[in-house]
């Protein structure tokens, strides 16, 4: 594994179980700060698991997470979410009876939503805006993703994870959250995105990550997978050409 100069997360020898499952198997994984670093890896290789652990959904039965110079493993989640890092689930988490508004309101523990950052979330989520007294319920699949990334944005932080956000939705929307992410690690914010679609994420990535049964298999550049076929053929195999 290589070394990255500066990681914002690090994970050492995590171990999750799930009830009698033991499903990370020793996960070491960088990911540096102000990047994009991109997890990857067939269903079921437990990428979701390693956010959910991040997070503190799971706790983490062996090994070290380092965030910000501390670690965080075995803190509660609310604690994990104030030192900075926000998380959006696959299953796109936003209040459907709740307007686009109040669903960012709640979002925005901290105090009153900062008007010239919701401006800028507008510039590359202009749905927003449009249906900003709508029931979040009222909007479409790719609109929904939109509040829910929003919601992770709305105030600053230092992390934001996200898994999976392109399932499901239409190329033109997969255009707008490139545009999106682009803008929130120009923002200086670090992100880790789980993903299987690789012609989104090659787009993106500035390094990755590829997981299998449990354990990443590979690290480097995102730059060197995208030139490099027969290594995601490798890596990748089915899931990447069930994506092309
Ligand atoms: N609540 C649970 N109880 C038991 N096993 C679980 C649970 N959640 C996940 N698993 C198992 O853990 C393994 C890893 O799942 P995980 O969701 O982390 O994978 P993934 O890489 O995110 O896959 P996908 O792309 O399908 O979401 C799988 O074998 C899954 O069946």
């Amino acid at each position: 594994m290589r070394e990255a100069p500066d990681s914002l997360l690090s994970l050492s020898g995590v171990h999750t179980h799930i009830g009698e499952y033991h499903i990370l198997q020793g996960v070491d994984l960088e990911v540096p700060r102000g990047g994009i670093t991109v997890l990857l890896g067939r269903n079921g290789a437990g990428k979701t698991t390693t956010l959910r652990t991040i997070m503190g959904l799971w706790k983490a039965s062996q090994g070290r997470v380092v965030f910000a110079g501390q670690d965080i493993a075995g803190k509660a989640t609310p604690d994990i979410a104030r030192r900075g890092i926000a998380y959006v689930p696959e299953s796109m988490a936003v209040f459907s009876d709740l307007t686009v508004r109040e669903n960012l309101h709640l979002a925005a523990i901290s105090g009153p939503m900062d008007t010239a950052r919701l401006e800028w979330i507008f510039g590359f989520f202009p749905a927003l805006k449009k249906f900003w007294n709508y029931p979040a319920g009222n909007l479409s699949g790719g609109q929904k993703q939109m509040v829910a990334i929003a919601r992770a944005i709305v105030e600053q932080r230092q992390l934001l994870l996200v898994d999976e956000p392109t399932k499901g939705l239409a190329p033109a929307i997969v255009q707008n959250l490139i545009e999106a992410f682009r803008q929130v690690k120009e923002n200086s914010t670090t992100i880790l995105l789980v993903e299987q679609n690789f012609n989104f994420v090659r787009q993106l990535g500035d390094t990755v990550a590829v997981m299998d049964d449990g354990r990443i298999v590979h690290t480097g550049t995102m730059a060197e997978l995208a030139a490099d076929d027969a290594l995601q053929q490798r890596l990748l195999g089915l899931s990447l050409a069930a994506h092309q």
